[in-house]
């Protein structure tokens, strides 16, 4: 089994358990769920840098990355450098984060913050308004076309915004549809861990441009952000790059600072 499957049905296994243990409608009374999101996608249009920076404990393919760091210092220092928002990885067994991750970001900084995680059932998306998110993720590798609209139609009613995750052609095709803001190209086989910015180059030409485009995973230089960029891409999320360092606020500075 490759560990997306393995993902997939532990995600299962907790969703489950929550519902049994928490009622949906908690995360409506919540002080974050009427709070007014800030639209990711609106930023990245018009962003010189497109940086989304992310906070990653561990993953699959690294194990740990940095156990050291604080959430606080980091979204403050992601703000300060001038990211245009923050990924929030929340899923505790494979990459050690925590829904408390999010609420902590919200406190410390104003970026618009995405939920990093492997949503298969709405009570996440509800979770992640109550939680202070202004994304969700939607990885098209694990849902179907049917759930992808239910649950981006679903986000869009909550004033979300939606990033739909791609990493081929197949998954590319069965997912355009418009209650999308953002299309991610993840160049992380997420079966095999192979990374190739290639990918994203090679699926730009099949993104509409209604959408704004996303390159994801494996970019630590300046070189590939420029490589990037002519084939569309407005928006470029960097976890491990920026979290490898002890401070990973002042790494995406200097990234940023080197864009400009
Ligand atoms: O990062 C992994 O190993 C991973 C494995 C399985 C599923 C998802 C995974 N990562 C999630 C992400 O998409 C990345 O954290 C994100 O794109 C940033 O990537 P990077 O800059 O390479 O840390």
């Amino acid at each position: 089994m490759n560990i997306l499957d393995k993902i997939v049905i532990d995600k299962r296994k907790e969703v489950d358990l929550k519902k049994e243990l928490i009622p949906i409608d908690i995360f409506e009374r919540t002080p974050y769920f009427e709070r007014k999101t800030i639209s990711l996608s609106k930023k990245l249009r018009t962003s010189q840098t497109g940086i989304i920076a992310e906070f990653k404990r561990k993953s699959p393919s690294k194990s740990v990355i940095n156990n050291t760091v604080n959430i606080e210092d980091v979204a403050m220092g992601y703000e300060h450098a001038g990211a245009c928002g923050m990924s929030v990885l929340t899923d505790e067994i494979y990459f050690g984060g925590f829904l408390d991750d999010l609420i902590i970001a919200r406190e410390n900084c104003s970026l618009p913050l995405l939920r990093k995680e492997f949503i298969i059932d709405e009570y996440q998306i509800l979770e992640a308004k109550g939680f202070g998110a202004d994304v969700i993720l939607l990885i098209a590798a694990i849902l179907t076309k049917a759930e992808i609209k239910q649950f981006s139609e679903l986000a869009k009613s909550l004033n979300l915004d939606v990033l739909l995750e791609v990493h081929n052609e197949e998954e590319l095709h069965k997912s355009i549809m418009p209650s999308l803001d953002m299309l991610g190209v993840n160049n992380r086989n997420l079966k095999t861990f192979d990374v190739s910015l290639e990918t994203s180059k090679t699926l730009s030409t099949l993104i509409p441009n209604d959408f704004v485009k996303i390159s994801e995973s494996g970019i630590s230089s300046i070189e590939a952000i420029k490589e990037l960029k002519p084939y569309g891409y407005q928006g470029f999320l960097i976890g491990e790059n920026f979290m490898k360092t002890n401070n990973p606020g002042a790494s995406a500075s200097q990234f940023i600072k080197s864009l400009l």
